[in-house]
């Protein structure tokens, strides 16, 4: 199955030869090809260029891109769309005044959502999953990394986790599953915070590694939650069974979790809305990708992670949407870009290269997705007719998605 894209106004995110991520000013650099063909293969991408060297052979299905644009899929490193029910009470509670902290420490936050997720069943859990999936999917994206942590007992974080696999096993797209059992102390063990790392550790992850139910291991390193030491025992004990450190950092207080992040390679250090020079400083020459997560900022009426000061001192910065059911109930990339110009000072190709390439490289996927590379999978969104990229961000709130593809393949809506 060979597939044409033809008269392509601009193909965005173009990517000849490799490369991992973008950082500092490369950041704002954004290849393209104005007037372009691209060609798909078994659901990889085969050739693409410039018109004028348009191959004229047969294809079992020309599109014609007239007008249109053709980008990478966006790349969501940061989810937990597998949850039960809502939280919109805590919405309506902090409209009335109430924080986000003040809802958790009366029990209510991500307890309410593991109180909520210990009643559901497996199967009713994935039907209310897929139906998230399979919006974003409709919204662009194309590979997701999805976390447990709504289940806080070793049951109802493998039924969390096995969720994940089932989503992974029935759709097209790039899944990546991380195991976040220290996401909360639960009421039981509130006085003994150090039984449950043990259960965690000695009961849950064994599993985890048994079923190979993940690929990454996270923790909530945040005052109020789990302190820098319990990050890095969570983060060591992770590693023993293979799992790569990402962690959850920095959303209200910083503690130093970001220096232990670094220590530990962790492959992303998600949401960094406070951020000390130190911090910055500890992220320069890593592999570590610092994670945005702006919709967050947006929903709770946060500071937003200060990206400008972030790459202009060299840093790279990927964008992902943290869709959750407390403090960002919204998967939409596209706000996220939008957002990342509007309130953080990124220009369109910091925001674009962040939603694509940076993002894939924060989920281990940067060989497979974010980019138009020759080999990589044809997950691709064709916009409406638009001007420029720009327009993107520019048009907040507006769809311009057309179409959108999974390894080469239209998903219809
Ligand atoms: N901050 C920690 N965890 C989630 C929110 C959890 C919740 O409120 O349900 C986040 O990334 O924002
Ligand atoms: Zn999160």
């Amino acid at each position: 199955m060979t597939t044409l894209f033809k008269n392509i106004k601009e193909l965005i995110q173009v990517r000849t030869e490799p490369i991992s991520f973008v950082s500092g000013k490369a950041m704002n650099e954004l290849p393209t090809i104005k007037n372009a063909f691209l060609i798909v293969e078994n659901g990889l991408i085969s050739d693409l260029g410039s018109m004028e060297n348009c191959p004229k052979t047969a294809f079992s299905e020309v599109i014609d891109a007239a007008g249109k644009m053709v980008l990478p899929s966006w790349c969501d490193s940061h989810t937990h769309i597998v949850y039960a029910g809502n939280r919109e009470s805590e919405f309506v509670d902090r409209i009335k005044g109430l924080s986000y902290e003040d809802i958790a420490a009366n029990g209510g936050g991500i307890l309410n959502s593991a109180k909520k997720l210990q009643e559901t069943s497996e199967e009713a859990l994935y039907n209310q999953s897929k139906v998230r999936l399979e919006e974003v999917i409709q919204l662009g994206t194309g590979a997701i990394e999805i976390k447990s942590g709504y289940g806080l007992t070793t049951e109802a974080e493998l039924k969390m986790l096995r969720v994940i696999k089932r989503l992974r096993e029935h759709y097209p797209i790039e899944i990546r599953s991380t195991f976040l059992g220290a996401h909360a102390v639960p009421t039981e063990y509130k006085e003994h915070k150090e039984a449950y790392l043990k259960l965690l550790i000695e009961d849950t992850l064994p599993k985890i590694a048994e079923e190979h139910l993940a690929e990454y291991i996270d923790i909530f390193c945040e005052t109020g939650y789990f302190s820098v030491a319990d990050t890095e025992l969570i983060l060591e004990a992770g590693k023993k069974y293979g799992l790569v450190p990402k962690i959850h950092v920095n959303q209200f207080t910083a503690i130093g979790g970001v220096q232990a992040g670094v220590n530990h390679n962790a492959l992303s250090v998600d949401h960094l809305e406070v951020m000390r020079d130190e911090d910055i400083e500890a992220l320069k020459k890593t592999n570590t990708m610092p994670v945005s997560l702006p919709s967050c900022s947006y929903f709770l009426s946060i500071p937003y992670t200060p990206a400008r000061k972030m790459i202009d001192a060299g840093l790279p910065l990927a964008l992902a949407t943290d869709y959750n059911p407390g403090s960002t109930p919204s998967g939409n990339m596209n706000f996220v870009v939008s957002t990342a110009c509007i309130k953080m000072k990124m220009t369109p190709e910091e925001a674009l290269n962040a939603a694509t390439l940076n993002g894939a490289y924060a989920m281990g996927l940067e060989d497979k997705v974010g980019s138009i590379t020759k080999g990589k999978q044809a997950n691709l969104i064709l916009t409406k007719p638009i001007n420029s990229y720009g327009f993107i961000p520019y048009s907040f709130g507006t769809n311009q998605i057309e179409k959108v593809y999974l390894k080469g393949k239209e998903i219809g809506v």
